[in-house]
């Protein structure tokens, strides 16, 4: 099942609930939400209040992707706005397993993310305490970024040590995914994938996101 998450760092901030509504109508299934300090990344997006004041908009589940330092000090915050699934940096994260169970303990479902040069092997030891990995394939800090597609063997990699050991983890791609680089990511065993300009930069939003999620159902069956 190939899941789309759009991200609304796109989205147009005047009238960031109708945004989420209309992604919502297209056939969204996860909201991806984009949270940036200004010091881990190069770009301050949002908070925690901006993101509780949405979440009475839709039941769909919030994807929350943390590009700060000290992750702890805001995980209660965003788990208390309503977030179904925390993720937090492992370049960013000097205590993981300590950062995964405070997420645990909210009753939110924690994830780990990797920034594109970052190996596999750093989250092999966490594996099994997580729900969600999400490999970035641009650096984070921007929309509207190219594509690294140096990722997608990494993706495939992941993949296989899951699925060897039996495991139950989402495996997500963010940055730059468009209709056609879904394509090897989902191949290579990536199901839910977060899109920005792909979809909120078009004029036809539910076409746009459609045509992602067709194409990497298409490269699965
Ligand atoms: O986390 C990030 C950027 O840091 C991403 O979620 C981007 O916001 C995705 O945007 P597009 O590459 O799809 O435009």
């Amino acid at each position: 099942m190939i899941k789309i998450a759009p991200s609304i760092l796109a989205a147009d901030f005047s009238k960031l609930g109708e945004e989420v509504r209309e992604v919502e109508a297209a056939g969204a299934d996860w909201i991806h939400i984009d949270v940036m300090d200004g010091h881990f990344v190069p770009n301050i997006s949002f908070g925690a209040v901006v993101m509780d004041a949405i979440r009475p908009l839709t039941n769909l589940p919030f994807d929350v992707h943390l590009m700060i330092e000290n992750a702890d000090r805001y995980i209660e915050d965003f788990a208390k706005a309503g977030a179904d699934y925390i993720t937090v940096h492992v370049e960013a994260s000097p205590h993981l397993h300590r950062t995964i169970q405070l997420i645990r303990s909210f009753g939110v479902k924690p994830g780990v993310v990797l920034n594109p040069h970052t190996p596999v092997e750093a989250i092999l030891p966490i594996l099994e305490d997580i729900d969600l990995v999400l490999f970035m394939t641009v650096n984070p800090g921007f929309g509207g970024q190219k594509f690294i597609d140096s990722v997608v063997p990494k993706v495939e990699q992941l993949s296989k040590i899951i699925r060897d050991k039996g495991l139950s983890i989402d495996i997500e791609i963010d940055g730059g995914i468009n209709e056609e680089t879904i394509i090897p990511c989902a191949k290579a065993g990536a199901n839910v994938f977060v899109a920005g300009s792909a979809i909120y930069s078009k004029p036809d939003r539910a076409a746009a996101l459609q045509k992602i999620k067709k194409a990497g159902e298409e490269a699965i069956s």
